[in-house]
């Protein structure tokens, strides 16, 4: 249903000023005036192709294409994000000859060997030129590339990439205030990349929007080949990084150019969004531009209002007549699942008492790790749910690497046949705890037969589906891939990787043997706690993720895991097996069957931004859950947006009255 717009709204829809910034506060119906606003301009006889959406987050995008259903905008107006639009039109550059196709890589993992490379090659050039450093050139630790990761993107958000060429190394290094080595190596990254002459061999996400501008100054012309749109909106225009920013700018030579943002909404500063560029920035960029105000929120009513107001220092009030409800509700901290049991029974009685249907309920977690505990209350209270944003712990990396290893221990395979999907995620993630590499293993060909006539680049990927082929059709050959190929020492491999395939393989033979020892029951709690001891399985956890957030989370899953499979002493690993298949097929049934509607959404902070539901529940409100990191500032803008998307109903679970202590910090006491 679409909105009847107020004056302040009205204004905004019918303006035909170029540039227009809008600032509000959250739920003040900045998505839906950007719908409103390309419904008008089509209306007025914009062709709905020439008209672009564009937003920083697959959530927000969703969200906005929804906006364009209620409030009866024609289809056919592109919907993306900046990042999908960049990579559309890296594609059509490398189609009118602009430049070639890169490689597109879409994870951190396969990025560690350039940066590796990079590293020993600057570390060369300083040996060959007789320099004395103390820098370590070795990236050996994911902390390290991860770190090194961090900055790339810090210095491609912000375009230092492309003063490469002409700035001196030391310059550089020294208006940033990092080290000459590190910036060394940036360039180096680049120039085997091929940035400098335009090659760009491989593209991450994050290089799409530098990659661009950079053809741009070396071959203006290519200009030319963007689509010219007649109106381009921007959502969550605060996201915005300096790269992006002088995309925006180039399609604005067009078209009209509309922003919505909250200053309070930033989650992003990691990739480059800075707050001058929405501010100072865009007068600069926009001489002459129009700022249009909404002054209240229209999602929720006054008693959130001034709880988000007084958590974010600023005003923020609410449209007159909404009414939300925000409840505080007391749990045991550390207590087994006292949280999640809490969230469960808020949401069960909200049921019985036909308070609202599932798919109103939100739980709003900080990570998705937080949600192991949550999601097995809600498969043993049958509550169909979905994860938005996220995997369900079920089939991340780390649980299918565990489950894969009770499948080899166990030797049964039963819940596996059919089921190709989970199968080939599970053999990819013991793949990647076993740090398996294909790419220059010449035996690889005669372990596996096929053919072998490819390109080198194709090779890793080739044969990883060949094997993939291989255990799906066949899973009991799991366990000889295992053993046989995937712990298989290589000629690449370094010294620690050689010793730790052999660990590897050797902890699950004792667990073959563990599990086949009929005079001692060993349970799959026992031999998952042997699993993750002996392989020292938080260690390895943090060498397989290259974030170290991602990486924290994942021992987190495992911990709970543990947990989860300790709360059955008794239970065989093979019917602990059974078990996992059959609730992960109850999720999968449930989510077919209803289509996506009758389920409530387990989401994190990042995917929830932008939507909004009636009733929204943030558990696990206590010290090293939310806030998990120091930098406080962005813990309690995601505490912001978590609470600012509940409409009639609130609730915050947090330790109660006797831990008052380990209570969030983030939340001001009433
Ligand atoms: N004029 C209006 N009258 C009634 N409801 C409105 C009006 N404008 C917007 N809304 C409703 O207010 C809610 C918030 O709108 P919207 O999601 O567009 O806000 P937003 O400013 O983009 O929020 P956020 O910044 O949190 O993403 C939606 O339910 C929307 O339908």
């Amino acid at each position: 249903m679409p909105v009847s717009p107020t004056p302040e709204q009205i204004a905004i829809i019918e303006s035909t000023k170029p540039v227009t910034m809008i600032e509000a506060v959250a739920g003040a119906g900045k998505t839906t005036v950007l719908a409103c606003v390309l419904k008008r301009a089509c209306d007025k006889g914009v062709a709905p192709a020439q008209a672009i959406a564009l937003c920083f987050s697959q959530g927000a995008k969703e969200r906005l294409t929804q906006k364009f259903v209620e409030e009866g905008a024609p289809r056919g107006i592109v919907v993306q994000t900046v990042e999908e639009f960049a990579r559309q039109q890296v594609i059509s550059m490398a189609g009118a000859s602009y430049l070639d196709m890169p490689v597109f890589y879409d994870s951190n993992e396969q990025i560690r060997p350039h940066i590796v490379a990079a590293a020993e090659a600057v570390w060369q050039r300083y040996a060959d030129a007789g320099v004395l450093t103390d820098f370590d050139f070795s990236f050996d630790s994911n902390e390290r590339i991860e770190d090194f990761i961090r900055l790339l993107v810090r210095l491609k958000a912000n375009l230092v990439t492309l003063e490469f060429e002409a700035r001196d190394t030391d310059e550089i290094a020294e208006s940033l205030d990092e080290s000459a080595e590190l910036i060394a190596i940036c360039k180096e990254v680049e120039r085997q990349r091929g940035t400098d002459s335009g090659e760009c061999v491989w593209q991450s996400p994050f290089d799409h929007v530098t990659d661009l501008i950079g053809l741009f100054r070396r071959q203006p012309e290519a200009v030319n080949v963007l689509p010219r749109f007649r109106i381009c909106v921007v959502d969550e225009w605060h996201d915005v990084n300096a790269a992006e920013f002088a995309l925006v700018q180039l399609l604005a030579r067009h078209a009209r150019l509309v922003v919505v943002g909250d200053r309070d909404q930033i989650i992003n500063a990691e990739r480059g969004a800075d707050p001058a560029l929405s501010s100072n920035g865009f007068d600069f960029a926009f001489p002459g531009a129009t700022r249009q105000a909404i002054t209240r929120t229209f999602r929720f009513g006054s008693s959130l209002s001034a709880l988000a107001g007084a958590m974010m220092r600023r005003e923020c009030v609410s449209q007159p007549g909404l009414s939300t409800r925000v409840t505080y509700m007391p749990y045991q901290p550390g207590a087994d699942n006292d949280c999640a049991a809490m969230v469960v029974a808020t949401i069960t009685a909200a049921r019985a008492r036909k308070d609202a249907k599932l798919s109103d309920f939100a739980v709003v977690v900080r990570d998705a790790d937080q949600s192991i505990d949550i999601e097995n209350q809600l498969i043993d209270a049958e509550i169909p749910y979905r994860c938005s944003g996220f995997d369900s712990y079920l089939v991340r990396p780390e649980i299918l690497m565990l489950r894969g290893l009770l499948h080899i221990a166990t030797g049964s395979y039963d819940t596996l046949s059919g089921e190709k999907l989970s199968t080939e995620k599970l053999v990819r993630s013991l793949g990647l705890y076993a740090s398996a590499r294909f790419d220059s293993d010449a035996d690889f060909a005669s372990l596996l037969s096929f053919d072998e006539r490819l390109a080198p680049e194709l090779k890793n990927e080739r044969r990883w589906k060949e094997a993939l082929r291989m255990i799906t059709a066949e899973p009991a050959t799991l366990e000889s891939f295992f053993s046989g190929i995937l712990c298989r020492v290589s000629s690449v491999d370094s010294d620690s990787t050689g010793r730790w395939k052999i660990r590897f393989a050797e902890v699950v033979a004792t667990l073959r043997e563990m599990a086949a020892n009929v005079a001692v029951k060993n349970t799959a709690v026992q031999l998952l706690t042997y699993a993750v001891r002996q392989l020292d399985l938080a260690s390895a956890t943090s060498r397989v993720f290259v974030s170290r957030g991602r990486a924290d989370s994942a021992t987190r899953s495992i911990d709970a895991f543990i947990r989860f499979a300790g709360n059955r002493p008794d239970q065989s690993a093979t019917d602990f097996l059974r078990e996992l298949a059959a609730r992960q097929a109850s999720i999968g049934k449930k989510l077919n069957y209803l289509k996506g509607r009758a389920q409530l959404d387990l989401t994190t902070v990042q995917y929830a931004k932008g939507k909004e539901w009636p009733q929204v529940l943030i558990p696990y409100l206590e010290r090293g859950q939310f806030p998990r990191t120091a930098n406080l500032g962005e813990e309690r803008r995601l505490l912001y947006v978590a609470m600012t998307r509940a409409m009639t109903s609130l609730t915050l679970f947090e330790p109660a009255e006797a831990f008052a202590s380990r209570r969030s910090a983030l939340l001001p006491r009433p």
